[in-house]
This record gives C-alpha cells, structure tokens and sequence, in this order.
C-alpha cells in the first residue's frame, strides 16, 4: 500500500522518495560576500523578509561570541576583528553549524540560510568542505561589488553610531587589504565553477534590491 503511494508519487522505491526528502531538507546555503559596508547585512534583511531565507552573519556570531562569559575566544576574536584579520575557521565554523542546527531543530523547514560574510579566504573554504561536504548545498555566491572608497565611507558613517571596534580608518584600511588579498581569490574561485551572481553594490539601497529581487525570482 505505501509502495502504491510513493509510485503514485511518480517515484520508482521508498528509497528514492527517502533520498529525496533529506535533499530537500539538506541546508541550501547562498554565501553573501563583498567588501566591508558594501551593504551584504543591508540586503540580507530586506532578502529574508521577501524569500523567507534565515540570515547568519558570521561576523555578528563572532561578535557574539566575544561577548558571551567565559569565552575562551573573546580576547582573540576581538584582536582579530580590530586589526581586520580572520579568525581561524574551527572557532567560526562551529558557530555557523551550531546556528543551523538551532535553527532546523526549531522548525525542520527553515532550510534555507544566507551565510554573511564567510568563506572570507582558503582557511575558511577549506573548513567548510572539510566539515560540511555532504551536509549542506552551496547554491550561488551573491557578490555585493563595490568600490574600496564607498565602502570605507558607508563604515565611517556607520561607526559614528555602530560602537563597532573596527569601523574606523586604521581597521578599515587593514580589513580592504584583507578582502582584496583573501577574499577575492575566494569569488574568483567561485566565478570559475559559473557559481557567482554579481550586483552592483554602489547604487542606491532600493536599486541593489532591485538589481537583487531579478536575481532571487529566478533562482531563489
Ligand atoms: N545601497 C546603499 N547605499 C547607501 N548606504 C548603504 C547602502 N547599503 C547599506 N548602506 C549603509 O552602509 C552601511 C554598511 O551597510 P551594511 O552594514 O549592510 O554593510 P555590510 O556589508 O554588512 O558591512 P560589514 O561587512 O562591515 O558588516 C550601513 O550604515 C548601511 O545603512
Ligand atoms: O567569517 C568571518 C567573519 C568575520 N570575521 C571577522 O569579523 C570582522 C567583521 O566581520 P563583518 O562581516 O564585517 O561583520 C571581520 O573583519 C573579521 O575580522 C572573521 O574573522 N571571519
């Protein structure tokens, strides 16, 4: 009777319908990458509340983590994220698995996750493949491009209220350095496979989500 069911459901074996709800159920992750203020965690929020994705910011998990008592990682997280560096990846992968897990053990369907600002160089790849090959799917990279001196003007901007230890002129020139010299060869890795959607990032707020919205109807 369950096998008629499941060859109704134009599925040949039990097998191939088990097969096909873990895929469906797998994590689809979208990593959201581009220079500091280029706007990703802008757009992130205005994504999820138009395409239902959960937004993870491993900066922000970082942050919090610095905060958290009894951190063993406080202190170094903090000299990191002042002097623009990446922090190594088993501290921030854990965090993000650990932010997934939470979030489909709380309702199994949320599987679809924007991972902000990560893989950020070869030691943050190489960990995610290491720890969720299998276990999760990279859709696309969304490539927020825009150039170093709008970027560096959205930060001072946002550090006259953001209290963020890294939005001022000596970190954000040690953190453009590190997004050209790390993260870029991470796209361009990404752009080779065919696996990058690019938006111009230096348009208006409204334009990128436009430019964003064209991206995600299709393939989102
Ligand atoms: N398209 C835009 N035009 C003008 N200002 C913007 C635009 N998008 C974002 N901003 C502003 O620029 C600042 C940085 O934006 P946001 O925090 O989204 O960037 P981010 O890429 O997540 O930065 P970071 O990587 O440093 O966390 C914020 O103050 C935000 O309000
Ligand atoms: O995967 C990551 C993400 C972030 N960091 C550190 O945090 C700061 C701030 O990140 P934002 O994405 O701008 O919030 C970044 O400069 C790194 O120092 C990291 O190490 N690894």
């Amino acid at each position: 009777m369950l096998y008629r069911l499941f060859s109704s459901l134009s599925l040949k074996t039990p097998a191939s319908l088990f097969r096909c709800i873990v895929h469906a159920m797998k994590p689809q992750v979208l990593f959201v990458l581009g220079g500091p203020g280029a706007g990703k965690g802008t757009q992130c929020a205005k994504i999820v509340e138009k395409y239902g994705y959960t937004h993870l910011s491993a900066g922000d998990l970082l942050r919090a983590e610095r905060g958290r008592p009894g951190s063993q990682y406080g202190e170094l997280i903090e000299s990191y994220i002042r002097d623009g560096k990446i922090v190594p990846v088993k501290i921030t992968i854990s965090l993000l698995e650990r932010a997934m897990d939470e979030t489909m053990k709380e309702n199994s369907e949320k599987n679809k996750f924007l991972i902000d600002g990560f893989p950020r160089n070869e030691d943050n790849l190489q960990g995610w493949n290491t720890n969720m090959d299998g276990k999760a799917e990279v859709k696309f990279v969304l490539f927020f491009d825009c150039s170093n001196e709008v970027c560096i003007n959205r930060c001072l901007e946002r550090g006259k209220s953001s209290g963020r230890s890294d939005d001022n002129k000596e970190s954000l020139e040690k953190r453009i350095k590190t997004f050209l010299e790390s993260t870029r060869p991470i796209i361009e890795q990404y752009q080779k496979v065919g696996k990058v959607r690019t938006v111009d990032a230096s348009k208006s707020l409204d334009e990128v989500f436009a430019e964003v919205q064209k991206i995600f109807d299709k393939e989102g």
